[in-house]
């Protein structure tokens, strides 16, 4: 199977935003309907039995749609995933959640691995140097998922093309102010509440898709 996952959205769940198995499933299969480059499952809970079971269920769904689902933070429960045969599933590490260099060694080179570089090239360098796969910078606009992400400013997503690596923006983006980061240089757009506070969501997806892919930031409102 092979999955196309270096531009486009970029959907991020949030255990607040989609509290219990159903809402989770059925949201992230409407996001996936409207069409996903990536979707990450990030739970900051230290629920291990929920996050389990959650994740598998979310690779079970991911793959039949062929989007790589991308972990946060726990390299562990990649390694589980992949060794039940879950080979599209992915992880990403931020600049508090282990070596990316150990992750590598322990996932494979055919693995996604992105990390987090706020808003700096050493960090950015360092990563690739380590071997990831994405380079994510942000935060770009007000985040309530975040609110204390350090700041950054869209010239670092334009910078970071040295690195040859897809260029990921995250932080309080919306349809709105996507086009910014999008000008900016960034290949994916994740989003949280952009996509999973959001109502309707395979054509809010559609819809986010349709202004990206056309470049018709200011006039489309469908
Ligand atoms: C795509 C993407 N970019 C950045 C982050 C943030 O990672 P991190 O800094 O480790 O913060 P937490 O998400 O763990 O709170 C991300 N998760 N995804
Ligand atoms: C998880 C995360 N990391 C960020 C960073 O800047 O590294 S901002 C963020 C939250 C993104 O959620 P929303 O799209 O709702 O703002
Ligand atoms: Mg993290």
């Amino acid at each position: 199977m092979g999955f196309r996952w270096t531009q486009g959205l970029y959907a991020i769940t949030d255990e607040t935003l989609l509290p219990d198995d159903p809402t989770l499933l059925s949201a992230c299969e409407q996001a996936l309907q409207g069409g996903l480059a990536l979707l990450q499952y990030r739970d900051k809970s230290a629920d291990g039995p929920k996050r389990w079971r959650q994740a598998q269920a979310l690779a079970a769904l991911c793959r039949g749609y062929g989007v790589p689902l991308i972990i946060n933070d726990d390299l562990e429960l990649t390694c589980r995933l992949q060794q039940k045969g879950h080979r599209h599933v992915g992880l990403h590490l931020g600049q508090e959640d282990g070596a990316l260099s150990d992750a590598r060694k322990r996932l494979g080179e055919q693995v996604i691995i992105g990390a987090t570089c706020h808003d700096r090239l050493d960090l950015a360098e360092q990563a690739a140097r380590e071997g990831a796969s994405y380079l994510a910078f942000g935060r770009f606009f007000t985040s309530s998922t975040k609110p204390g992400a350090p700041p950054a400013d869209p010239c670092c997503l334009r910078k970071a093309a040295r690195f040859g690596l897809p260029r990921v923006a995250i932080g309080g983006i919306n349809g709105e102010n996507m086009s910014v980061v999008k000008e900016a240089g960034a290949d994916l757009i994740a989003m949280v509440s952009g996509i999973f506070g959001q109502e309707n969501l395979k054509s809010c997806v559609e819809r986010l898709n349709r202004r990206l892919d056309n470049r018709t930031f200011a006039n489309d409102h469908g």
